[in-house]
């Protein structure tokens, strides 16, 4: 079942594992890493993605390994059946989607660990039209997640048939997002473009017809070849971000991406950002911020805040405005609220918060 054992050295001190090999990592489940190996992950067309179970090596220490991870293999990479293989490397992560304080509180990995995806190149941000009725407040807060995390931002705004997208397009006008409409019929030719070639993350509200989306864009047998049938094993997996590869485009040689889906991921987290950096999800309001005062914390209570005038000119929506000013005091709720160390440092107790 081994091939190559006996012959390989059996130094556990191998400094630099030269015959380690590279996977992406695709699922997480109790300590245990579903990976597949690179190459497979780009040729295989059709059902059967092999993958290999890996447990951390303790060389790792305690750096974290999460979906989307590039990793290295060594040991029994075979990924027969109770084969398990050891990741003795994780590759410098493109980015890094960190999840809010108060997801997944229920478990050690869950309270330990608040990045979920790495090195994800998109953000498909899935928000019903109608039943749910749209939030901006949350795709803001989305919007802020992807563009400090370096990821490309996409609105998929389903339920296409149950209302039109003309106001929440009209409130994003000044950022040229891009944007796909769904609906029960669509053909989803235009998303499946989009996500080609990279490693898109879902995330949405309850309802908004997530699930529906990823049914129609992975079939489910794939999934039960991937994920399911790899660490379900017939128990309840507690799980909060698996990737589900795309199948081939019949027709189109090129790589179709993976999608990574986030069941237990209800937003990102905030508290990690600064209130410059939370600007960024808000590029309307960037100008406006040119003449307000040195270390302008940009709230309601910061009297010569250039954006009250800004958008008291018109040059931008209030409504805009409203929504930056909540995440910034959200954000400094979720520093506060959990205990983790917020971005006023003690060296800064002269200074106001921004949401006192
Ligand atoms: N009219 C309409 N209904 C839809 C559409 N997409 C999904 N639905 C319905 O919306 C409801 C919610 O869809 P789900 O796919 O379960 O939503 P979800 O976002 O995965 O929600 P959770 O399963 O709670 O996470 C279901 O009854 C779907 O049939 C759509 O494009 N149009
Ligand atoms: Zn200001």
């Amino acid at each position: 079942m081994r091939p190559g054992k006996s012959s390989r050295p059996r130094t556990r001190t191998r400094p630099q594992h030269a015959d380690a090999v590279d996977g992406f990592v695709i699922a997480v489940d109790r300590g245990r890493y579903q990976c597949v190996l690179a190459g497979a992950e780009r040729g295989v067309v059709g059902a059967e993605l092999p993958t290999v179970t890996a447990m951390r090596a303790r060389e790792l220490g305690r750096k974290s390994v999460v979906v989307g991870d590039r990793v290295s293999l060594v040991g029994d990479t075979s990924g027969a059946e109770g084969a398990l293989a050891r990741i003795v490397r994780i590759a410098e992560r493109r980015s890094v989607l960190r999840r809010t304080a108060d997801d997944d509180e229920t478990t050690a990995e869950g309270r330990l660990e608040r990045v979920v995806v790495a090195n994800a190149d998109q953000l498909v941000i899935v928000s019903a039209l109608a039943d749910p009725p749209p939030r901006t407040g949350f795709i803001d807060r989305c919007l802020v997640a992807a563009y400090d995390a370096d990821v490309e931002p996409l609105l998929c705004l389903t339920k296409a048939d149950l209302a039109g997208p003309e106001e929440v397009l009209g409130y994003y006008t000044e950022l040229e997002l891009p944007y796909v409409l769904n609906r029960p019929d669509s053909d989803l030719g235009a998303l499946r473009a989009l996500l080609g070639g990279r490693v898109s993350v879902l995330v949405g509200h309850s309802g908004v017809g997530k699930s529906t989306l990823v049914n129609r864009l992975v079939p489910d047998a794939l999934r039960a070849v991937g994920v399911v049938s790899a660490i379900g094993r017939g128990r309840h997996t507690s799980t909060s971000a698996v990737a589900l590869r795309l199948p081939p485009v019949p027709g189109v040689d090129t790589d179709p991406g993976w999608i990574i889906d986030t069941p237990g991921i209800r937003s990102f987290g905030l508290a990690h950002v600064s209130a410059d950096s939370l600007l960024h999800g808000f590029p309307d309001l960037v100008e406006g911020t040119v003449d307000c005062p040195p270390n302008c914390q940009h709230t309601a209570d910061e009297a010569a805040c250039g954006l009250d005038a800004w958008v008291a000119a018109g040059k931008a929506d209030p409504r805009r405005l409203a929504s930056y000013r909540r995440l910034l005091a959200s954000r400094a709720g979720e520093g506060d609220s959990r205990g983790e160390s917020d971005q006023r440092g003690p060296g800064e107790g002269d200074r106001r918060g921004p949401d006192e």
